[in-house]
């Protein structure tokens, strides 16, 4: 088993990386929309009903799929025999970056039922929120690629 994701290892780096950018687009994306619809939802039903087709499309044609399979690749990189030494620093600022991310997600699937409900927060708040990717993004990328 050990010998297969060693073999299969540079496929799945690619994999993962492919995976984690259709996330993190749609990461990025869903709460500036929640920013759209909390500022001009009020404009009408017909754009609140465009904002919660996006949304919804987004959050589970892409952002689902997408993390699962950015989490198995991830994990199978883990188990490959000499990539993580958790002796060094930067596997945990990873994890610690990773389960931030999963939060996040389940957070704006939360906020899509909110807004749904009619009670999501102001625009203000969406954007506010929409940094904390941004930073997790840096926080990743930093461990895995300076490997501190
Ligand atoms: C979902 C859970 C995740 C797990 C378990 C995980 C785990 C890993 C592991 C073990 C590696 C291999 C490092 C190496 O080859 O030296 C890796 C590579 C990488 N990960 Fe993740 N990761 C996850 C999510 C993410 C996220 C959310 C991002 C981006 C924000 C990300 C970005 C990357 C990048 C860019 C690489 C390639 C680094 C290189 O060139 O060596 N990962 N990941």
């Amino acid at each position: 088993m050990t010998d297969l994701l060693a073999l299969a290892y540079p496929w799945t780096k690619a994999l993962h990386v492919m995976a984690v950018i259709s996330w993190m687009a749609g990461l990025f994306y869903l709460p500036r929309l929640f920013v759209y619809h909390a500022e001009r939802g009020q404009q009408g039903p017909e754009p609140v009903q465009s904002f919660r087709i996006m949304e919804e499309k987004l959050l589970r044609m892409i952002m689902n799929p997408a993390m699962v399979v950015s989490w198995v690749a991830g994990l199978a990189l883990v188990l490959t025999p000499g990539i993580v030494d958790w002796t060094m620093v930067w596997p945990w600022t990873k994890a610690a970056g990773v389960l931030g991310m999963t939060w996040f997600h389940m957070w704006l699937a939360g906020q899509r039922k909110a807004l749904l409900a009619g009670h999501g927060l102001t625009g203000r708040r969406y954007r506010m929120m929409n940094e904390l990717p941004t930073l997790l993004m840096a926080l990743i990328v930093l461990s895995v690629i300076v490997k501190f």
